[in-house]
């Protein structure tokens, strides 16, 4: 199922929310999460990758996931930031096929967990996505960038904005009653 973003996280006074709050917050990185791993388990590529993972696996990656995407920064208080997570994928020696993989169920476990299906939001998650998968190719690779401190990576709507109904919308349905009286 696709979701439909909820409406307080509209936020019209002061700008547009932030992707956490337009996914729905923790709980559907939650959500999200879980319905991943459970598929990712069942995937002939992909479980071998991950059979050994830590059981908190899910609710980690959803931490981080929450936090790129401008949510409270709990992956830097609880698990280490940017830099334990790139040590994470150092060694591991990620296929492209299998970060294909990863992607591919990534997006459909947002189907399935009801994130909003609005093209604005899922061109930026998309756009993540694909970055962070990249990413974790590159550190599991033979030539990982050095490890050390790093900024977090922060997503925001860039050239995609939602479409939120605003001011002037209210403004021309005024002008239509004055036109039609
Ligand atoms: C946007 C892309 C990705 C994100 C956001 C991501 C996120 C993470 C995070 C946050 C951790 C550390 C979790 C913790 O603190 O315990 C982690 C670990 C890991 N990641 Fe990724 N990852 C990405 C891509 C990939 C890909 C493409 C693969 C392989 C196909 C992969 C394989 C792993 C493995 C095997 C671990 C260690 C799991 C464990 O033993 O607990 N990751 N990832």
């Amino acid at each position: 199922m696709t979701g439909t973003a909820p409406k307080e996280a509209a936020g019209q006074a002061d700008g547009p929310p932030s992707l956490y709050a337009w996914a729905g917050g923790e709980e559907a990185f939650l959500r999200l999460t879980e319905v991943f791993y459970a598929a990712v388990l069942e995937d002939p590529v992909l479980r071998p990758v991950f059979a050994g993972m830590d059981a908190g696996h899910p609710r980690h990656v959803a931490l981080w996931l929450g936090e790129v995407f401008g949510g409270p920064a709990r992956y830097s208080a609880e698990r280490g930031g940017h830099e334990a997570m790139a040590a994470h994928h150092v060694g591991r020696g990620i296929t492209e096929a299998q970060r294909r993989r990863w992607a591919a169920l990534l997006m459909d476990a947002a189907d399935e967990a009801g994130l909003p299906g609005d093209p604005e939001f899922r061109a930026v998650f998309a756009y993540y996505v694909e970055w962070g998968t990249r990413m974790a190719l590159v550190y599991s690779g033979p030539a990982p960038p050095p490890p050390g401190p790093a900024p977090m990576p922060r997503w925001e709507w860039g050239i995609t904005p939602p479409w939120l109904p605003g001011p002037d919308d209210a403004a021309d349905k005024d002008t239509d009653k004055d036109t039609d009286a």
